[in-house]
């Protein structure tokens, strides 16, 4: 996942594979819930890991369900199986209505005392239509901030009070429809001895989200039926049945952002044409899967089995440019976002009605797309319940936009496919870490598939002379912007060492054959660690004699030539640091920033000096300073490539510098080179 403060997304051009989608959240709250619930336990599979099952999940272990993880993606569940919860608790629902509307329901009915809050946001999320229900029945529930917004008590201490099952439980189906979801899977609870009717006030939206309640209640043995979807009826005698194991579905509204960048991008040399979604398909359980129509509507080809997808953009002329729709969004309220962000690629203008319920979901979802796709030049008018979308009208139109994001996980996925804006700009998602809420590895999913041309991709190219910092510094910056990190000295170093067990000296006469050496070198870079063949050598290669060979190993040509490859192939999506002596002046020498980073030699040994201490190595500072000196004097002189500033670098002294100081002033050239103005502070 990317916890960055905001990630960069160069200009996108094309895409095409494969990608396997996270469990759906709706589902898997729902499941965690039922299975709470039940006798027995459940072995739930491929569990969504996110933000909102991991509320859930500690708040089902904080009323005393049992609850092991395996690490990954399967869970077990001992559920309470008609026992009382451990009480009283404070349970914290972070924003997961997932969570807190169902937990409510539930908890009221079986009875003890508890304490429901979550984020701010949460606090200005509605649930007074789902207390009204519970209070009809007699439950006793306060709120504890404003009234018909959490935080609330359930004051169930002495047990649940006699509850009004006689008459049908009113609840309001035009807000929310986790309202009734609530409900249905709490009132089995109730519905021991007899019938329980539920009425539905108002029109139900989205009612594909109560289908998937129903479906999940029937595997855990409960058969609710309805009338039209206004009259709700749990039979008398109900009582929850573990099904022993239970698979999630991928989430339908996760692969709403795939099937549209099959729709949109082209396919690009060297990788399967179009888009194959695993984990869903077209017999889903889930609303969201009517999004495929939306799609083929606006001119995607999608075909599809029962647990794939595959999505191809359509011909010019025929799906390509994208057809401009109008659509009644009530039966996919959330994948419908990422329609408002395919209408950038659209002819004409996407009108997207009946979305009222955007208004109070994680963020007001249809102010925060108005604003955000203006920001990206397009013509955005919206109304209570509409929003409609008119694409830049030419190239000069579209800007460079800095996408806020509002914590809201939709707003960052779909607004990611901004970047296949046909201006080639690049487009940055602020707080790119609020995917954790349904798809932790979103970002890194969409690398996977997503082409950018190679001279699009960002490199920062970090030279100077040894132990200036370079490493620490780059490591950091690329840390800082979700880069991936080239330490090309360790490609020298790493030659250097497997000549040397090879039995070959670093000499002219061997210059060939390290350089073949060089290569076909069989290394890895795992979580920190470097890997030649099955041997950890992260420890030989960072001797001083080891940077010494390195040193003269490097002034071989061939051996450069051999090791360029390999340092290119670092230049991936979303950006890389590259750290070296070369990196401006010839590996990457259109890179948009490159600094010369250096520091005195006394201040350079010095550091070199306290680092071999640290590391428990004894070492001398006088005889340090001679051998760096020596290091940077070859490094300097040799024939090719030698160590110096590119033209265009900016030199960093960074002798009277700390590390994070050295680090913010990258990062402040960096932001300089870039089109968006600076991220505004969050706001909530
Ligand atoms: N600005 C700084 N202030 C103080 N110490 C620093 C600073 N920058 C780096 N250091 C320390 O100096 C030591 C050498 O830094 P580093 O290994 O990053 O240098 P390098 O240029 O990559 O070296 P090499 O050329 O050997 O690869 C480290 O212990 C690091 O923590
Ligand atoms: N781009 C590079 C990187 C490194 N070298 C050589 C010269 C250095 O003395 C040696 C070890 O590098 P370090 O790990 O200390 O950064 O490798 C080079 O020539 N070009």
């Amino acid at each position: 996942m990317f916890s960055t403060p905001h990630l960069d997304l160069p200009a996108l051009d094309a895409a095409g594979g494969e990608v396997h989608l996270p469990g759906s959240k709706s589902i898997s709250n729902r499941v965690l819930l039922l299975a709470a619930l039940s006798a027995g336990t459940t072995t739930v599979h491929d569990l969504l890991a996110s933000d909102d099952t991991r509320v859930m999940l500690d708040a089902l272990r904080q009323i005393g369900c049992t609850v092991d993880e395996d690490g990954g993606t399967t869970v077990r569940i001992t559920g309470l199986g008609g026992g009382a919860p451990r009480s009283p608790a404070q349970l914290f629902m972070g924003n997961a209505g997932t969570a807190m509307r169902p937990l409510t329901a539930a908890l009221s009915l079986l009875g003890g005392e508890f304490e429901l809050s979550g984020v701010p946001r949460m606090h200005e999320r509605p649930i007074g239509d789902l207390v009204d229900a519970l209070r009809q029945l007699g439950c006793q529930i306060d709120y504890l901030g404003n009234d018909g917004y959490p935080p609330l008590r359930i004051a169930h201490g002495q047990g649940v009070p006699p509850l009004a099952l006689a008459e049908p439980i009113r609840v309001r189906g035009d807000v929310s429809s986790q309202f009734l979801t609530a409900l249905l899977m709490a009132l089995p609870l109730a519905a021991r001895t007899q019938a329980i009717e539920i009425e539905v006030v108002g029109e139900l939206i989205s009612k594909p989200y109560i289908a998937i309640t129903l479906q999940l209640l029937s595997r855990f043995g409960i058969t609710v039926t309805h009338q039209d979807w206004q009259r709700f009826t749990i039979p008398a005698g109900s009582q929850y049945r573990s099904p022993g194991e239970i698979h999630v579905e991928a989430d339908a509204s996760s692969a709403s952002y795939f099937i549209a960048l099959g729709a949109i991008a082209a396919g690009h040399a060297g990788v399967p044409e179009g888009i194959r979604i695993h984990g869903v398909g077209l017999d889903s359980i889930q609303g969201d899967i009517r999004f495929v129509e939306a799609a083929r509507a606006m001119g995607a080809q999608v075909t599809g089995g029962a647990n794939w997808l595959h999505i191809r953009r359509g011909e010019p002329g025929q799906g390509w440019p994208l057809k401009a729709i109008a659509l009644d969004c009530n039966h996919i309220p959330d994948a419908a976002m990422t329609l408002a962000v395919m209408a950038l690629y659209a002819e004409g203008t996407t009108t997207l009605t009946n979305i009222a319920s955007w208004r109070v979901k994680e963020t007001d979802r249809i102010a925060a797309m108005a604003t955000e796709l203006r920001k990206l030049g397009a013509t955005v008018e919206e109304g209570a319940d509409f929003i409609r979308v008119t694409p830049p009208a030419q190239l000069a139109d579209w800007k460079a936009a800095s996408i806020h994001t509002y914590d809201d996980h939709r707003v960052a996925m779909c607004f990611s496919l901004a970047a296949f804006n046909p201006a080639g700009l690049p487009v940055r998602i602020e707080d790119p870490k609020c995917v954790a809420k349904t798809f932790p590895d979103y970002f890194e999913a969409l690398f996977s598939v997503a082409h950018a041309a190679t001279e699009r991709i960002p490199v920062i190219c970090i030279d100077g002379p040894t132990a200036s910092g370079k490493g620490t510094v780059a490591a950091a910056v690329a840390q800082r912007l979700g880069y991936r990190f080239l330490d090309s000295g360790a490609m020298y170093r790493i030659t250097a060492l497997a000549a040397l067990r090879a039995g070959l000296a670093i000499d002219a006469t061997h210059e060939s054959r390290i350089a073949d050496m060089a290569k076909t070198l069989p290394v890895h870079f795992e979580g920190g660690r470097v890997l030649l063949g099955q041997d950890d050598v992260t420890e030989a290669i960072r001797t001083e004699e080891a940077g010494m060979n390195a040193s003269r190993v490097s002034a071989l040509p061939a051996v450069r030539e051999a090791l360029v490859d390999l340092q290119h192939s670092f230049r991936r999506l979303p950006g890389l640091v590259a750290d070296g002596r070369d990196m401006g002046t010839v590996i990457f020498p259109g890179a948009p920033l490159k600094v010369y980073l250096t520091a005195s030699a006394a201040c350079r040994a010095e550091r070199r000096y306290k680092q071999l201490i640290s590391k428990g190595f004894s070492a001398n500072i006088a005889d340090l300073r001679a051998d760096l000196e020596a290091r940077d004097a070859r490094d300097s002189s040799r024939s090719v490539a030698p160590l110096k500033p590119a033209q265009d670098a900016l030199v960093l002294d960074n002798s009277d510098l700390t590390i994070d100081e050295a680090v913010e002033k990258v990062l402040a050239w960096w932001q300089e080179r870039q089109p968006f103005a600076a991220p505004v502070a969050a706001q909530g």
